[in-house]
């Protein structure tokens, strides 16, 4: 199967110093769609990144797809009541996850931590929630909270914090992308992941940004292992 990820940045010196100076750095960036950033001679010969020495990884929708399946296949004996799907990184996911389980019950919480430039919301050291379903909507219920990735955890773990207060019958998280080295606590982890990376994740749904480097999506990236639909960038797990 060919690879449907590609990473190539746009090297920025400026953007180097940004994100080394973030004491938190920034776990994914803004993207285009399926844009070449280089003259074709510039590109890494990989496909993969440029700056510093962190890697973008650029997916496409099509391995959205596989990923959101690859999850469905480990998650499919689950019976789940509902979906809470963590906007906005979660909410494609969401969609494709109801559609596979044939699930209509889908619940949003709105999360803000992160800036669209990576960093932290002015220095929040917590997720804040702007909205968050009725208690009465999850107690008793088999919960699926799904977001698009699992970086220092925060996000997922106040998520599911919040869930078990409403006295569900079950939570589990799931999310496309697992950061094991980034994330900050040890013995957790999301329930049902598709692929582990450590790269700085772009999702075909985010919006470019003149500030940010572009990634594109027409050549493949570094490690490519079968999940059990497509292919996928990185390890699936
Ligand atoms: O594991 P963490 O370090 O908490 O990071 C993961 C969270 O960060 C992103 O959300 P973001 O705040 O960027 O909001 P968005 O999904 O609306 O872009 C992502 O969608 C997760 O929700």
């Amino acid at each position: 199967m060919k690879p449907c990820f590609t990473t190539s940045v746009a090297p920025s010196l400026r953007f180097s110093a940004r994100v080394l100076s973030t004491a938190h750095a920034p776990r994914r960036w803004t993207s285009k769609k399926n844009v070449r950033m280089f003259p074709k001679a510039m590109a890494p010969a990989n496909g993969a990144i440029s700056t510093t020495s962190r890697r973008y990884e650029g997916v496409s929708w099509s391995a959205v797809e596989a990923l959101c399946n690859d999850i469905f296949q480990k998650a499919k004996n689950q019976n789940f009541d509902v979906i809470l799907a963590v906007s906005r990184g979660g909410l494609v996911p969401a969609v494709l996850l109801c559609e596979a389980f044939e699930l209509r019950n889908i619940l949003s919480a709105t999360v803000i931590f992160y800036a669209d430039n990576g960093e932290q919301f002015f220095g929040m050291t917590e997720p804040r929630f702007l909205a968050f379903p009725s208690a009465d909507a999850l107690e008793g219920r088999r919960v699926l909270v799904v977001d698009d990735v699992w970086d220092s955890g925060r996000t997922a773990q106040a998520v599911r914090s919040r869930v078990l207060r409403a006295k569900p019958k079950d939570v589990k998280v799931a999310v496309l992308h697992y950061k094991p080295d980034r994330n900050i606590f040890p013995g957790e982890e999301p329930d049902f992941f598709s692929a582990i990376t450590t790269n700085w994740v772009v999702y075909p749904w985010e919006r470019p940004s003149p500030k940010t480097p572009q990634v594109g999506l027409d050549s493949a990236d570094s490690s490519v292992k079968q999940g059990s639909a497509d292919t996928t960038s990185t390890s699936v797990a």
